[in-house]
């Protein structure tokens, strides 16, 4: 066999010769000879002189750039079919990659590129060098034939019995055509791939097993047809061929025209099955692109497919609209019935949301129990809420899981492009506030995005941005509001409030400004500004003498506080700073906020405790506490929320929840504060109860620190009073005692 063909010649181009030397270093274990060029020019002369297989090209040269050598190469008329890959380094590059295609190129290859791509992509190229070759010696071979030179004759049979079983050899198919298409040669691989005999494939119109569907028309007009009739060389990747002429299979082929002198004769095609390629791809994209439990898209997914809708909305001039949908009450469910169960029904509810919909719509899962529906081409605001309708109506309709019947629904907020947005994030912004509003609103219902929901939002970005400033310039202050004993009527703490007077909106209470430094990433520097104040107190109370170990200072924490990694470690490393200790800081938490997440508040929770910090857990009995979570969690103190306290002596009800709670968290070791004391009788019902301590206006409103550390000083002086007239009693008994026992 003569050399060319079994150690076919490529060519790589590069001025860095380091990158010549790896292209060589990676093709190392293929039967081929690497060739080096470090310029364009050199390049040219070598392929003057050689026949290669395939040049490896890179784009960036000094004085001639690929794209110009390709274009001399191809001016060549020996070269016009020496397939060339170029190298480039950005695949963004959009314009010199098509320049590249248009001056010839098969292929692209993007720096650093994958040495597996690389060897797989030679392979395929040199397997078809070799059978063209192939073809056209058998072809010159029948032509001297007739001219009856024996010898030589016997010499290419034997030429080509080798090059057969080389081929043969090759995991690629490689079939060979004649000029009408026809098959006159396949090798084992191909009639693996084609699931038919070589006897079978040959004779064959190459058409049964590349497009068997197509009109004979097309399949003229077909780019594998005018390849082979413009003499060139081409590589496809995302094709599929048929295998036994009837089932299609993914594949990756190579295409070469073979020519008798200068007329196109043939054709050669290797090819391999990428069905395990696609297979991964698809995994690969399935993970990237869709919810694993629900199998819907996800956030992702959600943002390209929203983004080309907007696109394609800009370009066709019509609307887009996106529905933002949380399931009310999933996570009471999830929390009492378990993740299984809360599963279940967000698999459910994905069902039902798609079910309400065409085909063209997408449902997306956001995250938790958060979904968002894409409506690329709504008619009106009628369609849109037709769709908003039927979707509340199927998350309303009860779901049967574990064998019980649970009824949840859904709060949606609708936006559409471009009245109420132009781009991906404000469109979704303003879904979500108008979803935020729904909820608001008491859940289970719709709200388009409007001017009023704007008009709220441009407030908040306002509060948000005047709260910042008032951070920065010490503007807020800590109120704080006395504790008590119950038994004793000791003072035995206070709760640090935040107060800010807006110098235009006057007070804004704390349940209107801490939600938005949350919604505005503001609450670190709040908590942060709020924990300092509070140390500072701490410390001059303890420098004048008015506390002791007995007394606590609590300071609110919000969930989103919480969630910021390290929370627990900046907290304690603030007290270490200020030399306070930890016993004398109490960290008040919602229920809510505990819940959340219950295994990172409970890591963090214990690193404080560990500091001395108490742990209480306020407004408790408003949200849902699993009771096993509340046994195991680094736990002091319940607060027993004001509207339990405020009803007692009025609903039956809530006195047995203020009971049930007292009881049980007495059961599980904590202590109970009863917030918002207003009256007598609900003092006299709490101490009933053996409830440990109470805040609320029957004892003081909150207060500024001057004034609490005046209340500190008349509690001590009362308490001195009471004890001297304790003491004065007792010695008075004891006199007494003394002159009956003279008597
Ligand atoms: N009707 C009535 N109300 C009473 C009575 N006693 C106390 N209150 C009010 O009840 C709230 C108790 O605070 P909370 O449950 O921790 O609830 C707090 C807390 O969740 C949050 N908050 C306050 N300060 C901070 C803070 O520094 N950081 C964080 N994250 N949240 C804070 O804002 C909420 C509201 O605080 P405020 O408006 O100061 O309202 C306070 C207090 O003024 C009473 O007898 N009757």
């Amino acid at each position: 066999m003569s050399d060319t063909l079994q150690y076919p010649r490529i060519l790589a181009v590069d001025d860095i010769e380091e990158n010549c030397l790896l292209i060589e270093y990676l093709l190392d274990d293929l039967p081929l000879v690497v060739d080096r060029a470090t310029s364009a020019a050199a390049a040219l002369q070598k392929v003057d002189k050689n026949d290669y297989a395939l040049i490896i090209m890179d784009v960036k040269m000094p004085e001639m750039d690929g794209f110009e050598c390709l274009r001399r190469i191809r001016a060549r008329e020996a070269h016009r079919i020496i397939p060339v890959i170029f190298l480039t380094a950005s695949q963004h590059d959009q314009a010199a990659i098509e320049e590249g295609y248009s001056a010839g190129a098969i292929d692209y290859l993007v720096k650093p590129f994958d040495s597996t791509l690389l060897v797989r992509k030679v392979e395929s190229i040199v397997n078809v060098y070799r059978s063209r070759k192939e073809l056209e010696q058998h072809r010159q071979g029948s032509i001297d034939q007739q001219k009856s030179d024996q010898q030589k004759s016997d010499q290419q049979k034997s030429d080509r019995l080798n090059t057969d079983s080389l081929l043969d050899n090759t995991a690629d198919g490689i079939l060979g055509v004649d000029q009408d298409n026809i098959i006159t040669y396949a090798n084992t691989a191909a009639s693996v791939l084609l699931t038919e005999t070589k006897q079978n494939i040959i004779g064959s119109p190459v058409k049964q097993y590349i497009a068997p569907k197509l009109s004979d028309a097309d399949w003229q007009r077909s780019s594998f047809c005018r390849i082979f009739k413009e003499g060139q060389c081409n590589q496809e990747f995302d094709e599929v061929f048929w295998r036994n002429r009837t089932t299609p299979f993914p594949v990756q082929y190579t295409q070469a025209t073979v020519f008798e002198g200068n007329n196109p004769v043939g054709g050669v095609i290797s090819f391999q099955d990428i069905s395990e390629r696609k297979l991964t791809e698809y995994q690969l994209v399935s993970l990237a692109k869709y919810d694993q439990l629900t199998g819907v898209a996800n956030r992702t997914n959600y943002w390209e497919l929203l983004s080309n809708a907007i696109s394609n909305a800009t370009r066709k001039q019509h609307r887009v609209t996106v529905l933002l949908i949380d399931l009310d009450r999933f996570k009471d469910v999830n929390d009492r019935l378990g993740h299984d169960a809360g599963d279940n029904i967000l698999i459910e509810s994905a069902k039902r949301i798609k079910n309400c919909l065409r085909e063209t719509d997408v449902v997306c899962r956001m995250g938790g129990d958060e979904f968002a529906v894409l409506i690329p081409r709504p008619k009106d605001d009628a369609e849109n809420l037709h769709v908003a309708q039927k979707i509340l109506a199927c998350l309303t309709r009860p779901y049967r899981i574990q064998g019980q019947r649970i009824q949840i629904g859904g709060s949606i907020g609708i936006a559409s492009y471009p009245k109420n947005g132009t781009d991906a994030s404000t469109l979704t912004k303003s879904a979500d506030m108008a979803m935020y509003t729904a909820k608001a609103d008491g859940r289970n219902c719709y709200r388009f995005f409007d001017d009023e929901i704007q008009l709220r939002i441009n407030r908040q970005i306002e509060t948000g941005n005047d709260l910042r400033l008032a951070i920065e310039n010490n503007r807020l202050q800590l109120v704080y509001q006395p504790k008590f004993d119950l038994k004793s009527f000791e003072l035995i703490g206070v709760e640090a409030l935040l107060r800010w007077q807006h110098p235009q909106h006057g007070f804004i209470p704390p349940s209107i400004f801490v939600p938005i430094a949350e919604n505005y990433g503001l609450i670190d520097t709040l908590g942060d500004w709020c924990f300092k104040e509070t140390i500072n107190q701490v410390n001059q109370w303890y420098r004048q003498g008015l506390i002791g170990a007995k007394f606590s200072i609590a300071v609110n924490v919000s969930a989103a506080q919480l969630r910021t990694p390290g929370f627990a470690s900046r907290f304690i490393h603030q007290l270490d700073q200020n030399q306070v200790p930890g016993a004398s800081i109490e960290v008040e938490l919602t229920e809510t906020a505990i819940m959340e997440e219950p295994e990172v508040t409970s890591e963090e929770l214990a690193e404080l405790r560990q500091a001395g910090v108490k742990i209480s857990v306020d407004d408790f009995g408003t949200g849902y506490s699993s009771l096993s979570y509340l046994k195991r969690l680094p736990l002091d103190i319940l607060k027993v929320d004001r509207s339990f306290v405020a009803d007692i002596g009025h609903d039956e009800n809530d006195e047995a929840i203020v009971r049930a709670i007292i009881q049980l968290a007495h059961s599980i070791d904590l202590q109970v504060v009863a917030e918002g004391l207003e009256t007598k009788s609900q003092l006299k019902f709490l101490q009933g109860l053996n409830c440990d301590f109470a805040q609320g206006f029957y004892f003081s409103k909150p207060l500024a620190a001057k004034e609490v550390a005046g209340l500190i000083q008349r509690d001590k002086a009362l308490r001195q009073v009471k004890q001297d007239k304790v003491l004065r009693k007792c010695g008075q008994y004891a006199e007494r005692g003394n002159q009956q026992a003279n008597a």
